[in-house]
């Protein structure tokens, strides 16, 4: 039996790196999503490796459990219904066993990616021969929460075929899993994330696993419901940047002027909280939506501003800043920033053409446009063939 996992990316509507300083935060997930199947071989396959497949990239990483079992000595103590963080001993066994599969240098930033998945993998099925396959609609490192995705995914699929959920292996297509079970997940893919990212809030965690629109701060989700239709056009820069890296520069800004920034992290709470107040209050015509979309255009504004502060924007965002504002269009970078994805609100009255314009625009600078439905599904398991 294969069992096939889909996890999906998210937008920071506010609040991204002050968030992991305790402040809140506003996400929400987009139908783009990152896939994972796993299957086990039988007996006659007569194969005893573990094998990641990255189907977009066409490479794969193989392990011979042996070599597995040899190497990590604390295997044997994990238990797939109680997470735990990687020690540092076996953060170092594990370093060592992706090192060893000669990843091309281009492709270098997978290491994080491939330890997190051998973490997740020895601590939920011990060092049992498998294969995992991973497939994904989104862009690698620009700040749609590829890594939340790639961890919840993950996580979904191995503990589908763990005795530590139930599900109905004969129902056909997509299911969700129960609340606990959703929990377990997302507090997995929490540790995946933080082999990815070092010191990740879990707010893109969060959202892959639950969906819908949140607002997150220290660890805890509400759920915000709206009936607000709200349209953002993502622009990716393309210029590749690491999570890791610029969140441990805000660390360390924070680290040399922790009184100035304290008072830029409280300013991005209260941002989030209001645009949290104004999304869910209800609409009732034309000239309301209107009022509300100015003042989300001024806190995304505003937000971009602290981003600034923190250090984390770029040439590349300023350019799309620039670019949108030719069209009294809004825009904040969303993720981690220094090059990525950045958001542009389009208003509800704004003509198709305008929106064309502005893509245009944006294209011609090399940026890549995309408009994706937000606030939807979070992760969700399939299974085929027989036990
Ligand atoms: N489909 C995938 N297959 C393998 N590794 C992946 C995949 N998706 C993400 N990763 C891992 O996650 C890393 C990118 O994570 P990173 O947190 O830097 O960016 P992001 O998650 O796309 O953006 P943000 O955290 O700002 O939302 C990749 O370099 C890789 O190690
Ligand atoms: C930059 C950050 O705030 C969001 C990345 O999508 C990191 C985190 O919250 O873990
Ligand atoms: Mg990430």
């Amino acid at each position: 039996m294969e069992a096939r996992a889909r996890a999906p990316g998210k937008i920071i509507l506010a609040g991204e790196h002050a968030v992991v300083h305790g402040s809140t935060a506003m996400a929400a997930a987009i139908d783009l999503y990152t896939y994972v199947s796993l299957r086990f071989p039988t007996p006659s396959d007569n194969d005893d490796t573990l094998k990641l497949y990255l189907k977009d990239m066409d490479l794969e990483f193989s392990w011979p459990v042996g070599k597995i079992m040899e190497a990590i000595p604390e295997l044997g103590s994990f238990s797939a219904s109680s997470p735990t963080s990687c020690s540092l001993e076996t953060t170092k066994a594990i370093a060592a066993l992706v090192d060893e599969q000669n990843i091309p240098e281009a492709k270098i930033g997978l290491a994080s990616g491939i330890s997190a998945f051998l973490w997740l993998y020895i601590s939920i099925h011990g060092c049992k021969p498998a294969k995992a396959t991973v497939n994904s609609e989104l862009p690698l490192g620009s700040g749609l929460g590829s890594s939340a995705a790639f961890c919840v995914a993950l996580s979904a699929a191995l503990l589908a075929l763990s005795d530590s959920v139930k599900l109905d292996f004969g129902h056909q297509g997509w299911q969700i899993f129960g609340d606990s079970e959703l929990d377990l997940v997302n507090k997995w893919a929490f540790e995946g994330e933080k082999i990815i990212h070092g010191k990740p809030s879990g707010i893109d965690n969060t959202v892959s696993t639950y969906g819908n629109m949140i607002k997150f701060k220290s660890g805890e989700l509400t759920c915000i419901k709206t009936n607000m239709p709200l349209k953002m056009l993502i622009t990716n820069t393309k210029v590749g940047r690491n999570t890791k890296a610029l969140v441990a520069g805000v660390s360390e800004r924070t680290a040399r002027h922790p009184t100035a920034m304290a008072a830029v992290f409280n300013a991005v709470d209260s941002i989030s909280n209001e645009m949290a107040t104004i999304i869910q209050s209800p609409v009732s015509d034309d000239l309301a939506i209107t009022e509300k979309e100015e003042k989300l255009e001024e806190l995304m504004e505003m937000n971009q501003g602290l981003l600034q502060c923190m250090g984390v924007s770029h040439a590349s965002i300023e350019t799309v800043l620039r670019t949108t504002l030719k069209f009294k269009l809004s825009s904040k970078l969303t993720g981690a920033g220094g090059g990525g994805c950045v958001l542009t609100l389009l208003p509800t009255l704004l003509s198709g053409t305008v929106v064309d314009k502005v893509i245009a625009d944006l294209e011609s600078c090399g940026f890549q446009c995309l408009i994706a439905g937000i606030g939807g599904k979070g992760m969700e398991v399939s299974f085929s063939g027989t036990s």
